[in-house]
């Protein structure tokens, strides 16, 4: 096992990155990571018990070569030699053993430790408030902690054993070797400089190269999931790009190929100078060890099993002289994992939150002013790629904003487009939290309730109603999980849909989503308005669908929504005429300030920018009802 690992390791090698060396070991680092080692300690120390039973064993069969020959062949004895070829495949079998088990805990290790990592990291990122995302490039994001967390969980199975088991193998088989003939082992010793110095100049080569060619290969990936998702597909297909985006690819694609060949070229030439000194060192044993053996300093079963354990040497010593590397770049894997797991969220729940009623259904916000936070309050040194920090600090959005929705009434927001109504509706349910100002569900400030209640109390209907690749059951569901069936229907057949889905042929157990069965425009928002209604929030935020609905899916979406809002008190980006007529207050918004409030009515008699509004946006709406 451990001539094999020895290999293995010194390929490993040449992969990391000589650059991590220097960073500096912090002791808060390690104190973390032997935290998360700690639930799996029983594990560990079994595991390095056989790691040091396997590495001390190395020198067995070369010993056992030396007597067979020179005690039992050499002496014709052969009783002994029968015996000492059956202790010789009896270790073997017994080695074999050590190495699955002790393959078996590493990977229980390693996995258990992914596993922790990967659930604190999902649970941790889950709750990044969105400013997180609408800044974090999803696939990056999601490759990096998958490769880091992979990274981390090295220290505990490759490094930790190789470290314990390549030192004891050194000086047990470096011992032996002295003892059995220091002269040949001191010349053999002589030439393994040599090695260090080829494998030293390969890594640092290699170590960019890969680099380059990991950034090559992500630049790939992403340029393909861009442009091979529906949005990017189609919009390829729109602007007729095909042949720039076969350019682009190949110019991508051409330097992973040449970076490919590069290091094909130069692993080659790392193999073949491992290869090559083993083999000069053979020689010298048995160039120098033979002349020693006709002078009758040495035996000839000494001599093979000096030859044997040379080889045995080679492994351990390279792997040695890489651990700082190896600790180093297992321990960086940490600090990037750990630098995601100590990103504060933007939004946090106080100790003392209030649980809101679900009934909670008075909505006011209160001289509000509002940011988008910055880049530099979101990004994550070791993700900068993913978190770009942008040029210009962006100003406030919204200025001094007060209204109030008194419960069961209905708030309209119009205004033109970038105004901020959409930046008002985030707020409702901190998806943001305001700048300046309050916001308050049901009398509390949303700052003082917990994030659960207030999440089921506010609900939401956006213009694109993501639905999860998954069946119209487990989308309903997600609203509300102890839903039953029937109440299920209910919902659906209140949002105008009921039919529809009847019409489907798996009813519920249709699959839609991102490569589900396709819904129209329509279809989707009142399957969204039908999740709302399932989940039944005392408090509603629209966003109204720009796109024109024909006629008669306009007719069942309005149904719908008649239905949705019925008793709630609603936050409606209003965009059809019906709407801002049916409201109670219509608020019209510009450059973030209101700028005028009333009813349909009272806000045509005043003029201004809500008759302007009324002329351009709603009628087509008239002229459309004739
Ligand atoms: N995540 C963000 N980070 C920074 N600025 C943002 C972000 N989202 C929106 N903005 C900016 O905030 C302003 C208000 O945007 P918002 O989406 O609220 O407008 P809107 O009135 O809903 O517009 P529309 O009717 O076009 O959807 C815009 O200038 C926009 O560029």
């Amino acid at each position: 096992m451990s001539g094999m690992m020895g290999a293995g390791m010194a390929w490993r090698h040449l992969r990391s990155d000589r650059s991590v060396v220097n960073n500096r070991l912090s002791r808060q680092t390690v104190r973390r990571v032997v935290g998360f080692a700690r639930p799996h300690r029983g594990l560990i120390s079994v595991f390095l018990v056989l790691t040091v039973i396997d590495a001390s064993l190395v020198v067995v069969t070369p010993l056992l070569v030396q007597k067979i020959v020179d005690d039992g062949i050499l002496a014709g004895d052969r009783g002994l030699v029968t015996l000492l070829a059956l202790a010789m495949a009896g270790f073997a079998v017994f080695n074999a053993v050590l190495s699955v088990l002790a393959g078996w805990l590493s990977s229980r290790i390693g996995e258990s430790l992914i596993f922790d990592l990967r659930s604190q990291v999902f649970a941790h990122v889950q709750r990044q408030s969105m400013a997180f995302f609408t800044r974090t490039q999803t696939g990056a994001l999601v490759s990096r902690l998958n490769n880091d967390v992979i990274g981390a969980q090295r220290a505990f199975t490759s490094t930790l054993s190789s470290t314990v088991s390549n030192s004891i193998a050194a000086v047990v088989v470096g011992v032996t070797m002295l003892a059995l003939s220091w002269q040949v082992t001191l010349l053999c010793v002589a030439l393994f400089p040599l090695l260090f110095l080829a494998s030293r100049f390969v890594s640092n080569r290699l170590a960019g190269l890969t680099r380059e060619q990991m950034d090559g290969n992500a630049d790939l990936g992403n340029n393909m999931t861009e442009r091979f998702n529906v949005g990017g597909a189609m919009l390829l297909k729109l602007f007729g790009r095909r042949d720039d985006e076969d350019a682009l690819f190949r110019t991508k694609a051409a330097k992973v190929r040449d970076l490919g060949v590069r290091i094909s070229l130069i692993t080659r030439i790392f193999g073949a100078t491992m290869v090559l000194v083993p083999a000069l060192a053979t020689a010298l044993v048995y160039g120098v060890g033979g002349q020693l053996v006709i002078s009758d300093t040495l035996t000839i079963g000494t001599l093979l099993a000096l030859a044997t354990l040379l080889l045995r040497l080679l492994g351990p010593l390279q792997g040695l002289s890489n651990v700082r590397i190896d600790v180093m770049t297992a321990v960086v894997s940490f600090e990037r994992v750990f630098e995601v797991l100590d990103l504060p969220s933007l939004i946090v729940e106080k100790d003392d939150a209030v649980v809101l009623p679900r009934s909670a259904a008075r909505l006011e916000f209160d001289r509000v002013g509002f940011t988008y936070p910055s880049a530099a309050e979101l990004s994550l040194p070791s993700l900068e790629g993913v978190a770009r920090p942008e040029a210009g600090a962006s100003g406030p959005v919204l200025h001094d904003v007060s209204f109030t929705a008194d419960v069961g009434r209905m708030v309209a927001l119009v205004g033109p487009s970038g105004a901020g109504k959409t930046t008002v509706t985030h707020l409702v349910a901190r998806l943001y939290d305001a700048t300046s100002g309050t916001v308050r569900v049901g009398g509390h400030d949303v700052r003082e309730v917990s994030l659960q209640s207030l999440e089921d109390a506010v609900g939401y209907v956006t213009q694109d109603a993501h639905l999860f690749h998954d069946t119209i059951r487990a989308n309903m569901l997600y609203a509300r999980p102890g839903a039953d069936d029937g109440e299920i229907w209910s919902s659906l057949e209140a949002a105008q849909i009921a039919e529809t889905v009847r019409r489907l042929p798996d009813g519920l157990d249709t699959v839609v989503g991102d490569r589900g069965y396709r819904l129209s425009g329509g279809e989707r928002q009142r399957l969204a308005i039908a999740r709302l209604l399932l989940k039944s929030p005392g408090i509603v935020v629209l966003d109204e669908a720009t796109a024109h609905l024909d006629s008669e899916s306009e007719a069942a979406v309005q149904r719908a929504l008649d239905a949705a809002l019925e008793g709630r008190t609603s936050l409606v980006i209003a965009h059809r005429l019906s709407t801002v007529r049916n409201a109670d207050l219509i608020l019209v918004l510009d450059e973030g300030r209101i700028v005028q409030s009333g009813t349909h009515a009272e806000l045509l008699a005043e003029g201004g920018l809500y008759a302007d509004l009324y002329r351009t946006q709603f009628v087509d709406d008239v002229s459309a009802r004739g």
